[in-house]
């Protein structure tokens, strides 16, 4: 069975830890926040994974090709380096929203995301029969943000527009197929999805056009990890960009 592997990474006890003894200064929980996401993206990301980082107390990587020892090292590296430490569950499905729905189920039976008697918690189980198709990876992008948005609008009117279309999209995509979308920057989201078909994907463009009034394009690509499904999906994307077309395959 082809599957992706997902990561649920949540923070022990952090909603305590950022008023105690005191609320602690915003700045400095975002730089907390932000050092600990780029270096879970630079492990997973050496490994061949992708991690998004979500709610950044909660942050989600598709992991296939890291194994039990790689995720022990992980945790026990920001055990040693972070004043927080995280739980972190494991699931397997061909479709992502499922497997996720595995890891978090994993994480909260170990006990609460606020409560001081969980730490470090680790459970889940292993995709280890990879398959070169494993992962299918969505790369959206935001047509011409640059002349429509981001040169017209001022920053937070052209903000506005990409979290509609990224919230039109995350929601559709997640509701049609299972499929998780995450919004990464620029007017770019990456989708960890199951095997769908050009028309499927079409079927998300239309709708988000419709929805929020904003024109996406789509590379997707396949891979045994996140790393080479989404460089498939990037190479797909510009070759959208250079047939102006709406969907590309890799
Ligand atoms: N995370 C991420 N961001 C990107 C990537 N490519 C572009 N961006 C972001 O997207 C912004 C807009 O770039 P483009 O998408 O190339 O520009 P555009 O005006 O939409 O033009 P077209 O996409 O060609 O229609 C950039 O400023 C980056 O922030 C990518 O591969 N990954």
């Amino acid at each position: 069975m082809t599957a992706t592997q997902l990561t649920l990474m949540q923070i022990d006890n952090y909603g305590p830890w950022t008023v105690t003894p005191e609320p602690r200064r915003e700045m400095d929980l975002q730089t907390m926040q932000s050092r600990l996401f780029a270096d879970l993206a630079q492990f997973v990301g050496a490994r061949g994974g992708y991690v998004f980082f979500t709610r950044f107390d909660n942050m989600v990587a598709v992991t296939n090709g890291l194994d039990r020892t790689d995720h022990e090292l992980l945790q026990e590296s920001v055990g040693n380096r972070y004043p927080v430490t995280v739980s972190l569950g494991v699931g397997v499905d061909e479709v992502p929203a499922e497997a996720l729905e595995t890891a978090t189920g994993l994480v909260q039976n170990a006990g609460s995301a606020q409560s001081s008697d969980r730490s470090e918690a680790f459970a889940g189980s292993f995709h280890d029969d990879a398959a070169d198709d494993d992962v299918h990876v969505a790369h959206f992008d935001v047509n011409d943000a640059t002349g429509k948005y981001t040169d017209r609008l001022n920053e937070f009117d052209t903000f506005i527009n990409i979290e509609q279309g990224y919230a039109s999209l995350m929601r559709y995509m997640r509701e049609a197929h299972g499929g998780l979308s995450f919004f990464v920057g620029g007017d770019n989201v990456i989708a960890t999805c199951p095997d769908l078909s050009a028309e499927e994907y079409r079927g998300a463009v239309d709708h988000v056009a419709d929805e929020a009034e904003v024109q996406l394009k789509v590379g997707v690509g396949s891979g045994p990890t996140a790393h080479e499904a989404g460089i498939r999906a990037k190479h797909a994307l510009e070759d959208c960009r250079y047939e102006g077309t709406l969907v590309e395959f890799a």
